[in-house]
């Protein structure tokens, strides 16, 4: 067999490179030029040179609203009417919310597909339908650190203040009153806290308590028992929680597990006279249960942040309750929170905007920075052969099952193949059809068309220095327009790898090539023979058609061979009829990557 390189100058001269493979392999490298600033879009469509709009549908700090005005055109429109969010929305590339937006199925559905980014300005995404936001292929990304301690002070604040009674006699004084007796509070030291939720704003109020000489236990099914143990905190079950605490404070998110845990049932396990305060979500008590609990001496008092109803009825019994202290949602309200929230979430959202992953994605896969620069080009590798691979396919023949085998020398739990999936999907399905693919929605889509994608993983020996050796897609159960990308077992099959980072095709069914997948690509086989590069090349050449890479791969010489060529730009239909009628050649297909 024989490898020849052209070399970088457009000289005639070719240069013998060492044999390969059992499979001959001519490489034909022509200099060219690299689309060096595409970019690998994992989320967002938003066109290039066109600046993006970002609806800022509830206050922001004014740090994260520079930081997006450095970016994107900013929209400031507070309290939207659903009618009036839905109508903008189609205009936006991304919106950012606090708690008070309800960013529902109709915001997706009215944006047609341009809303790419949710930011929630906070923790909660419970206003948003993420299921809505996957299905679209809109990222959710949330402000997840930056009100922490805010909500834990705010914790703090609100057990201390209903022990001692502080906002029922402050109102008191200030409206004339000198009520010492009524108001003798409780005492928290040497009482027992249960903190139900054990997260990060669970576990700073735990910290707190402490300080404050409370006996601290907490109930969270998903904490481990190290981190409490390491700040003097034990985990219970939850019945052990209710059964033993004389103030319950509530961290878990609202999810449909922990929708109404405080109810009728579990109230009745507490001890007479708990304590509670909530500054989770309203929903994780049923509020008529709480009134029943008040009125019935189970429950002394309670201090509430959040409402099932925000702002809750004028009629509600709870607010109007003497042992209830409310505020209006006001954990995460103070001038650092807010400052930092604001910069979390626009440093988010314009990361995302630019087509980086983000780490504080809520519907995909989170992928640390370093795995994706890593992985980046065999990103770009999945995609293309994805794009190909479904190229390949006669028109009638529907694709239902596709396999992609990842060779590499790494452990299985070394690489993550969530990304590469997402891409092949992508690949797959944006050429034959009007939907948008990304890393959000790509198994939902792929599930949804009804597309199996398994995936396998060949350990190879060698340097687990790089993440991949190869990646190979296989199409099964479908005729192909190049019958050569059939391979021996009857799959359509395209394999390739990165090379100096660039992703290259090196096998089309069960030939070997090696093309840079840059541009457009044309197929051909033919019967090996001399001067078919030149005949080729040739046709390309009228056309003013720049061939980047060219390679030949043959069972044996003089036998059949498939031809890969490279092209910048797309031949005219002419130019493909001509390398159709040149004799030698069986069959051929243009595929554009
Ligand atoms: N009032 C406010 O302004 C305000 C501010 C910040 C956060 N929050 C709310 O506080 C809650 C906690 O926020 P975080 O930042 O600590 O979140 P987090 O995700 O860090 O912690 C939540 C914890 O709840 C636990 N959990 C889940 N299901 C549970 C269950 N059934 N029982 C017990 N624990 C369970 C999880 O394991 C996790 O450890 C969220 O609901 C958030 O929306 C409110
Ligand atoms: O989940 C949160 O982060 C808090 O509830 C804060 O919500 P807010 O941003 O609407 O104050």
């Amino acid at each position: 067999m024989a490898a020849y390189a052209k070399p970088p100058t457009a000289s005639l001269s070719w240069t013998k490179l060492l044999p390969s493979s059992p499979f001959a392999t001519a490489l034909v490298s022509f200099p060219r030029r690299r689309n060096r600033s595409a970019k690998t879009v994992f989320v967002v469509a938003v066109s290039s040179g066109a600046k993006p709009t970002v609806l800022v549908a509830e206050k922001l700090g004014e740090a994260g609203i520079s930081l997006l005005k450095e970016f994107a055109n900013v929209d400031c429109s507070y309290n939207l009417t659903p009618e009036e969010l839905c109508t903008k929305i189609s205009l936006c590339d991304a919106l950012i919310v606090r708690s008070g937006t309800k960013v529902t199925r109709d915001v997706f559905e009215a944006s047609s597909g341009r809303l790419k980014v949710v930011g929630r300005a906070g923790v909660g995404i419970d206003n948003v339908d993420l299921a809505a936001a996957t299905e679209h292929g809109c990222l959710v990304v949330n402000a997840p650190t930056a009100n922490t301690i805010a909500a834990a002070e705010h914790g703090i604040a609100l057990l201390a203040a209903m022990a001692r009674n502080i906002s029922q006699a402050s109102a008191s004084v200030k409206a004339g009153q000198w009520l010492r007796n009524k108001y003798v509070g409780v005492s928290l030291v040497g009482k027992t806290l249960a903190v139900m939720g054990f997260g990060k704003v669970g576990s700073e109020v735990a910290r707190r308590a402490k300080g404050l000489g409370m006996h601290v236990i907490a109930h969270d099914p998903y904490a481990p028992a190290d981190r409490a143990r390491a700040i003097g905190v034990e985990l219970v079950s939850f019945d052990e929680a209710l059964a033993t605490a004389d103030f319950i404070s509530l961290h878990m998110p609202l999810t449909a597990s922990t929708s109404k845990v405080l109810n009728d049932e579990t109230f009745a396990k507490m001890k007479k006279g708990v304590r509670i305060v909530n500054v989770a979500r309203g929903g994780v008590i049923d509020e008529e249960a709480l009134v029943k609990a008040l009125d019935a001496g189970i429950v002394a008092q309670a201090a509430l942040d959040v409402f099932t109803v925000e702002p809750p009825p004028a009629d509600s019994k709870l607010v109007s309750d003497e042992r209830v202290t409310v505020t209006p949602h006001l954990g995460a309200s103070t001038m650092e929170a807010q400052e930092g929230v604001a910069i979390e979430i626009a440093e988010a959202v314009v990361g995302a905007l630019r087509g980086e992953l983000a780490a504080t994605a809520v519907n995909a896969p989170m992928v640390p920075a370093e795995v994706l620069t890593e992985l980046k080009p065999f990103v770009e590798l999945a995609e293309k052969l994805g794009r190909l691979a479904v190229q390949l396919i006669a028109g009638g023949s529907g694709v239902k099952s596709v396999k992609v085998t990842y060779g590499s020398a790494r452990a299985p739990d070394d690489l993550d193949t969530r990304l590469l999936r997402a891409m092949i999907t992508k690949g797959l399905i944006e050429p034959i059809s009007s939907v948008f693919v990304n890393l959000v929605n790509a198994d939902f889509t792929a599930k949804q068309r009804g597309l199996r994608i398994s995936e396998e993983r060949i350990l190879l020996d060698g340097s687990p220095e790089s993440p991949l050796e190869f990646v190979q897609v296989q199409i099964a159960n479908v005729e192909s327009k190049f019958a050569s990308a059939i391979s021996e077992s009857g799959e359509v099959k395209v394999e390739g790898k990165v090379k100096d980072g660039v992703p290259h095709l090196t096998k089309v069914g069960s030939f070997e090539v090696d093309v840079s997948l840059e541009g457009s690509l044309i197929l051909c086989r033919q019967v090996d023979q001399p001067g078919m590069i030149g005949k080729v090349g040739s046709v390309l050449g009228e056309e003013n058609v720049n061939v980047s890479f060219m390679s030949v791969g043959r069972i044996a010489p003089r036998k059949q061979a498939v031809m890969a060529i490279g092209v910048d730009e797309p031949p005219s239909k002419d130019a493909l009829k001509k390398i159709g009628e040149i004799p030698a050649i069986e069959e051929f297909v243009y595929l554009k990557l």
